[in-house]
Parts: structure tokens; C-alpha cells; sequence
């Protein structure tokens, strides 16, 4: 701090802060953002907090440092909590942590006191009002007074009691916790978000504050938030200590999380922190601290409170760790949307208690905020984020003549040029029908459980078939059985795979260490590999020459063909995956090659996406020795039964009736329940291609976009092309609901309407009839119709639009006669 400031540059200083630390709160508590990281927002808040202590007569009352930083939202209706609800003033520092304690020391006049420690959850404050037993009300923090009313919403967390039961239950308590978003359901929820191209929720506690703000409950109850209480609050509870206060709310069913522990003394509470530090990340909840509190209550009333915190307690916060680590190179992702993500590998570094090799680098933005260079020290912190992210470049140690990073331009899939739209950071390839990752993510929908249901086409079988070219749209499935020959050999496993930035093909580094070694199983390298975990590729190569000779078989050879490999794979600059080799060094490596191989083996290396399909035009001319070499390297390929159980599955759902064709194909807007509307009302697809706009929109539950999705999926070619095909390969495309039997055609070509209550037919019964004398039933008035039969009570308004537009109306005996039996028989 400071001092020598002047008293004009404090002031200054404290209004920037002010203003700086009001706009990250709106942003936080508001719009469920946070443009700094917890740890970047305490800084300033704590030197908010020394300024004016030093400046006393700078000190505003509505100063951030004396308010809880909430507010109330305009969408709910509010209300007041009958005890205030506080923030916790908190440090990331031992040091801090013995000034606390040597406070509540002081403040209880060295009486004895204990603690009692609970881990920090991640989410949102909320207050849970219960009277008779009943929840009555679920509050927000809010501005620390009122708050907004989310009982709707909180009452679809499974574990929050509706409830309690029991004596000894009071008319009226108030229980406080926190609710959070699991882990795992906030991966499933991005997971999703991804796949349909939506942007990712930041982390799970501006999450679980966004959903419990969400208008629609019914939304909320997917969400599956959680709960954990902390804290009692009644009158005349007979409850002294917050402990037994635990045990209470343990009693009545509320969750509380098992993590707490009473500590004697600061050294227990230190050991406490350093206990969970890493081990809190096994969690099912993020945590971000350690939250310290007296355990009695009696202690906690003569210590009293600040403005904003309570004196009897505070949380000790974990940094956000983070490291060095050097960047390796960027591969760019494409996803089932077409969606470019590019991810940085990085040398292996250790981070908050895992190993970490990759950061997420969002988008080109990104990577012109940081300024990244090829080959630059970066500094990687792993926060609230799932995946680690890189935070800034440590420019000290970048060498003079290494180039900024150019994004890519062309999908590294496909190799087409990327586009980017207008005001969208994502870069997307525009190769919707072609592209891999694109084709897959709809031939995973065709072949889907609600769709053609062919469940022996897992994601891993189809990559296979489409990086290899067997598969680019629906119909090519179906041409496969012609092809079975071809099949046999195929790899199937993806995970061994990767590429760099220009799409070279990579193959992970066991395979690669399997393959040019002999007499030494996988399992020995995956051990190998496990214990070298944290080391860069570099040095595992290193140590895996020490490891060969220390194994005593093959000793020469092994060394020798090792070599062979590091020789490749020296001297590439800034073109490193952690744990992958490329495969055009490999396949060097592994002994000597034709001179034709030699010259296009570069360019295959990119085009093709495994060693099967590298090596396939040559297996003729390579040497038998080193064809066994390459067998190591593949990974599991298609056998005869995996590909007769394929085709199988493949044949079956020929089967499938006409609306899960509809469904299968993809096209924009039409759900499963859309596509069997369609289908019943436009028995084949002809019908349905040449359906009218206005017929479409007759149809209950078919509007405007999904008119405009059916002609632009039926006016591209290879749309058409592709259900020519598919129609030849015997799929439906038309209803197959039962016809009726003809009985006559004296109602043939004849629009047919019945209006009111008949006497000889029930409702269903009058279409059946009119069906089986070659009629179609109609259903609403329109001037289409020949007649209309008029049954009792027809209503009036659907009488005088008949009139209006002049369609003839009959009586069910002048119907009957017309058909020429006055029985109905
Ligand atoms: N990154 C940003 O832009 C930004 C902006 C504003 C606030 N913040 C973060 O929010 C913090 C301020 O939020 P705050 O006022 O809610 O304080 P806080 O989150 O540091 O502490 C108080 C809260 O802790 C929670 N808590 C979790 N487990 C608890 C337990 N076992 N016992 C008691 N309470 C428990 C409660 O919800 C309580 O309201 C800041 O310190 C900062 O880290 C970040
Ligand atoms: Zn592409």
C-alpha cells in the first residue's frame, strides 16, 4: 500500500476502484458473468478496503466494501429476510488466517473457543423458510435485506424437503445453504450445448445462479440443481453451538455435505485447509475455499458483525492455481455443427493436482487477445473452468524470431476454406455435406434409437466409415452390403489419432513406441508411459532409451529401429502434440520405403485419417517385415462378425415406417412428433413434397419456419438425390397404414364431410364408410368439397361457411340412398 499517495490521487484512486468493482459485481450478480477471475476481483476489492482504512474520510456508505454485492432482479417479487444475509470476508493467506484468529482471541477475551471448518461450495446463497413443517418460502440473498421469492423453482430440487417430519420440529425455522450445479450435470448440459452448436455455460456457479432465475420452472427441474444447508436460524431452537445445529438439520433430511470438521485450534483449521486442498476437487460440487466459523453461538453474539460481514467467521479461499507451460502447438476441432474450436497443446505441466496438456483457446479473438506466439511460455490456470485455460503470455522468455500464430483457413478436416459470419467469433466450414465431423453428426441422427434405430452403428464404427470414405450421407449406408469385401481391415478406434493445425495426421505415442520395438507388450509401454506421465515427449523418448536397455531383449535391434524414430522426429519446430507422434515419421521410422511410397507418403499423411488408408495402394510393394511392423500401429480393425452384425442392422431398418424416415432425414425444424404429423396427413412423400403452403399450414402445429425448412430441404439436389436413392434401396416412403377394404366406388374422386350427430355412424365409423366406397374424408369446410352430410345439431357457424361457399349439404338418409343401401351395411 501506498502511503505517500496524495490525498488527490487516493481519492481518485478509490472512485476507479469503486466504479471498476460496482461494474464486475453487476456483471456477476446480474447477468451471471465474470470478465475477471475471483481472485483478479478480491485483489481490488481488498485494496478498496486498505484505501480506506487509510482514508478514512473517503469512506462512502454505499462503498462496494460495505454492502453485499447483490441485488434483487425486476422478474420476481421480493421479500424481506427476518436476519440479515451476509457475505464472509475472506483471504487467500495463512498470515490472514492467524490475524482472524488472534482477533476472536482478543474479542473473547482469551476465553476457550473452537471452530468448526466446512468447505466452501460454489453456487448460491438461499434462504428456505419453513413453517408447520412446510416449505413456504425459498428466498435469494439478494442485497443482503430482501431478496428475490424462487420457491417455484427451488421446490424441483430432488433434496430440498417439501416437508419435515417428526416432533420436535418448530412452528417456524429457517434453514440457509447452497445451491449448486453438480459437475457432471454441467458437463452433461455443455456436453449438449455443443453438440447443438450453442455457446457453453462458463462454470457451474453462474450456472446455478442463471437457472434458479429462469421464469420457467418446468426448465429448472431438467437442470437437476442440488442443494447442501449450512446454517439453522429460529427462536427458541434449543440449539447452543452450530454443530449440533448440523446434526439437527442431518435429523430432519436436509442435505447437509459430510465434509466439516470441529477444529480445537488454528493449527487444526490449517490442517483441515491443507486436507482438502486437492482432495476437494473429487468433490461432486466446485468449491473454492474453506469457510471458518465459532462454533457457539453465544461467542459468535459478542463478536458481532461489520456492515457487511460477520466477525466470528471467514473464508480462507484457494488460488486458482496456476503454471508455466510451453506451447506446443494448436489443433483446431471441428464439430458436428461445423464449429472451428481450436485447443492449445501444451508441454505437460502439473495443476491443481492433475496433469494438464491441453487449453481451450475458444476462438481466433482469443488468440489475438493474448497475442500468442509459436513456441511462447504461457501461464495456464485451472479456475471454475472445467478445462484449464491459458491466462497470458510470459513474454520475458519469448525468442526473438518466433512467428504470431496464423489461424488456420481451411478445415483441417476437409480442407475447405473456413467462413466466418458477420459479428460471430467462431470460424465455421461451410462443407455441410461433405465434411466429416459434419456428416457425422447426421448420420449419428439417422441411424439414432428414434430414428432408423440401427444399433450397431456406434459413433466409433461410423468415424471409421466416413474419414475412409465409405459413408458421406444416409444412402451410402445402405450401399455398403455391395462393398462387405472391402470392409474387412478397416480401423476402427479414433482415440490413437489426432492432427495438427494443417491436418498432418498424428498417432499416439504408444503405438508408435509398440511398434518400432519387438518383444515388448502394449501393456509394458502403457505402464512406461504412465510413470513418465508428467514428463514432455522429449524426455520420455529420452528415458524410454535407458528403459530398452534395461529390459535386455532385443537390445541392439530395439535401440537401433528407436533411433530410426527420434532421428524423424528431430528437428520439428514448433509441431509438438503431447503423447503423438506424426505418422508420416513413423511410418519412416519403421524401415525403408519404395521410392514412389517415399515421394507421396507426405501429401497421404494429411489426406488420409489412419495407416490403413495410407498404406492401402501399396500393400504390394511393401515388404512383408515391415507390413507386420505396421500392423502394430492400427488400431482395432472391422472383423468378419462386426461387419455381418453392421449389414444386419443395416437391413432391418428398412423396416422402419415412413414417419421415422421423415425423422431420419434431418430435415431442419421437423421433430419425431412433427414428421408423424406429416406423415398422416401426406401419406407418401410426393405428397408431402408437393404439398400446398396453405395445406401445411392447415396442419395444427405446423407454422411458417417449418414450411420454409421443407421447401429448402426438398429444393437442394443431393437432397433429392439422396432420397432417390434411398427409395431404390427399399426404405419407406409412404405411410403404411392400413387401407380400407374397397367395398364400392360409387363415392370415388368424392370430397366428403359429416357435420353434427348422425345416426348410423359413430365419428370414426363415417370415415371408415366413406373410405370403403373410394371417398375421402375431409375435415374442416372449405370449397374443395363436394357435400357435406348433415347430422343433429351441426354447428351453425361451420353451416354458414358452407353455405357461403356454396357446398351442397345432404341429410344422412339422402347419403345413405346416394351409396345405394339404406342400411349402412
Ligand atoms: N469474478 C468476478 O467478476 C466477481 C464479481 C463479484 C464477485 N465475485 C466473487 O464473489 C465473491 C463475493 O461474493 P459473496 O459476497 O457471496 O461472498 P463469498 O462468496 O466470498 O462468501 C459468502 C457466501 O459463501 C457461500 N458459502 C458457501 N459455502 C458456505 C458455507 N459452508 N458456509 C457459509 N457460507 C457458504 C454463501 O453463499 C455465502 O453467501 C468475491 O469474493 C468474488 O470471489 C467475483
Ligand atoms: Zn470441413
Amino acid at each position: 500500500m501506498n502511503r505517500n499517495l496524495s490525498k488527490d490521487a487516493a481519492k481518485a484512486r478509490i472512485d476507479a476502484l469503486t466504479e471498476q468493482i460496482n461494474h464486475y459485481n453487476d456483471l456477476y450478480y446480474q447477468e451471471d458473468t465474470s470478465a475477471i477471475s475471483d481472485f483478479e476481483f478480491d485483489q481490488l476489492m481488498e485494496e478498496l478496503i486498505l484505501l480506506e482504512k487509510t482514508y478514512p474520510e473517503f469512506l462512502s456508505e454505499d462503498s462496494p466494501s460495505q454492502r453485499v454485492g447483490g441485488t434483487i432482479t425486476k422478474q420476481f417479487e421480493t421479500a424481506e429476510h427476518a436476519v440479515r444475509m451476509l457475505s464472509l470476508g475472506n483471504t487467500y493467506s495463512e498470515t490472514e488466517l492467524r490475524a482472524f484468529d488472534e482477533r476472536v482471541a482478543k474479542g473473547l477475551g482469551h476465553r476457550h473457543y473452537a471452530y468448526f471448518c466446512e468447505l466452501k461450495f460454489d453456487g448460491v446463497a438461499i434462504s428456505l423458510v419453513y413453517e408447520n413443517g412446510k416449505l413456504v418460502r425459498a428466498v435469494t440473498r439478494g442485497d443482503g435485506y430482501r431478496g428475490d421469492v424462487v420457491t417455484e423453482n427451488v421446490k424441483t430440487i430432488r433434496n430440498i424437503p417439501l416437508f419435515i417430519h417428526g416432533h420436535e420440529v418448530p412452528d417456524r425455522f429457517e434453514v440457509r445453504g447452497e445451491i449448486f450445479l453438480p459437475r457432471k450435470e454441467f458437463d452433461k448440459i455443455n456436453a449438449e450445448r455443443e453438440a447443438n452448436g450453442e455457446a457453453l455455460l462458463a462454470n457451474p456457479r453462474n450456472a446455478a445462479s442463471g437457472t434458479l432465475k429462469m421464469q420457467d420452472s418446468a426448465v429448472v427441474a431438467k437442470r437437476r440443481l442440488n442443494c447442501y444447508l449450512y446454517q439453522l436460524i429460529g427462536e427458541n431452537l434449543g440449539v447452543e453451538k452450530h454443530d449440533q445445529a448440523m446434526e439437527r438439520l442431518v435429523n430432519w433430511g436436509f442435505s447437509v455435505s459430510p465434509t466439516h470438521q470441529s477444529c480445537a485450534s488454528i493449527e487444526e483449521v490449517l490442517s483441515f485447509i491443507a486436507d482438502w486442498k486437492d482432495k476437494r476437487h473429487s468433490l461432486p460440487v466446485d468449491t473454492d475455499g474453506v469457510v471458518i466459523k465459532v462454533n457457539d453461538y453465544q461467542q459468535r453474539e459478542e463478536l458481532g458483525f461489520t456492515a457487511k460481514i460477520p466477525r466470528w467467521a471467514i473464508a480462507f479461499k484457494y488460488q486458482a492455481e496456476s503454471a508455466q507451460s510451453t506451447l506446443l502447438s494448436i489443433t483446431y476441432q471441428v464439430g458436428r455443427t461445423g464449429a472451428i474450436t481450436p485447443v492449445a497443446n501444451l508441454a505437460p505441466v502439473s495443476l491443481a493436482g492433475t496433469t494438464v496438456k491441453r487449453a481451450s483457446l475458444h476462438n481466433a479473438n482469443e488468440i489475438i487477445r493474448l497475442g500468442l506466439h509459436e513456441g511462447d511460455r504461457v501461464w495456464v490456470e485451472k479456475g471454475g473452468e472445467i478445462i484449464p485455460k491459458i491466462t497470458r503470455v510470459a513474454e520475458e522468455f519469448r525468442k526473438n524470431n518466433s512467428l504470431p500464430i496464423r489461424y488456420v483457413t481451411h478445415c483441417p478436416e476437409c480442407g475447405t476454406e473456413l467462413i466466418r459470419k458477420e459479428g460471430e467469433a467462431k470460424h465455421f466450414c461451410p462443407n455441410v455435406h461433405s465434411c466429416p465431423p459434419q456428416v457425422l453428426g447426421r448420420i449419428e441422427h439417422f441411424v439414432s434409437k428414434r430414428a432408423m434405430d440401427v444399433d450397431s452403428l456406434g459413433t466409433e464404427r461410423l468415424k471409421a466409415l466416413i474419414n475412409q470414405g465409405y459413408v458421406s450421407n444416409a444412402a451410402d449406408l445402405y450401399d455398403l452390403p455391395a462393398r462387405q469385401h472391402q470392409l474387412l481391415g478397416l480401423e476402427v478406434s479414433e482415440e490413437q489419432y489426432t492432427s495438427n493445425g494443417s491436418g498432418s495426421l498424428y498417432i499416439s505415442l504408444k503405438k508408435a513406441l509398440f511398434a518400432v520395438t519387438e518383444g515388448i507388450p502394449l501393456s509394458s509401454i502403457e505402464a512406461f508411459l504412465e510413470q513418465t506421465e508428467t514428463e514432455d515427449t522429449p524426455r520420455k523418448l529420452e528415458l524410454f532409451r535407458t528403459y530398452l536397455s534395461s529390459i535386455g531383449k532385443k537390445v541392439t535391434e530395439n535401440l537401433h529401429s528407436f533411433k530410426r524414430l527420434t532421428t524423424e522426429l528431430a528437428d520439428r519446430p514448433f509441431e509438438w502434440i503431447e503423447d503423438f507422434v506424426p505418422v508420416y515419421a513413423v511410418l519412416r521410422a519403421l524401415g525403408n520405403l519404395p521410392p514412389q511410397v517415399e515421394a507421396e507418403l507426405g501429401a497421404r499423411c494429411v489426406e488420409k485419417k489412419t495407416v490403413h488408408d495410407i498404406l492401402l495402394p501399396y500393400q504390394e510393394s511393401l515388404h512383408p517385415d515391415y507390413l507386420e511392423r505396421v500392423r502394430k500401429l492400427k488400431g482395432t480393425t472391422f472383423q468378419e462378425g462386426v461387419i455381418s452384425n453392421m449389414l444386419e442392422g443395416i437391413k432391418k431398418s428398412k423396416d422402419q415406417p415412413y414417419e421415422k424416415v421423415l425423422f431420419a432425414l434431418g430435415i431442419r425444424n421437423i421433430g419425431e412428433n412433427t414428421a408423424m404429423l406429416l406423415a398422416q396427413h401426406f401419406p407418401t412423400i410426393e405428397m408431402l413434397e408437393a404439398a400446398s403452403e396453405e395445406a401445411l399450414l392447415a396442419i395444427n402445429g405446423v407454422g411458417e419456419t417449418l414450411v420454409r425448412s421443407l421447401r429448402d430441404f426438398f429444393r437442394e439436389e443431393v437432397n433429392q438425390e439422396i432420397i432417390g436413392r434411398l427409395k431404390s434401396q427399399g426404405l419407406k416412403f409412404e405411410s403404411d397404414r392400413e387401407q380400407p377394404i374397397l367395398v364400392s366406388s360409387k363415392l370415388a374422386g368424392k370430397k366428403i364431410l359429416a357435420s353434427g350427430k348422425l345416426d348410423h355412424f359413430k365419428r370414426d365409423e363415417i370415415v371408415e364408410f366413406i373410405e370403403s366406397h373410394g371417398g375421402t374424408y375431409v375435415k374442416s369446410v372449405s370449397k374443395a368439397l363436394d357435400f357435406i352430410i348433415e347430422g343433429a345439431d351441426m354447428g351453425p357457424s361451420k353451416k354458414e361457411k358452407a353455405i357461403k361457399l356454396g357446398v351442397k349439404l345432404m341429410s344422412e338418409e339422402e347419403f345413405l340412398l346416394l351409396v345405394g343401401t339404406a342400411d349402412k351395411s
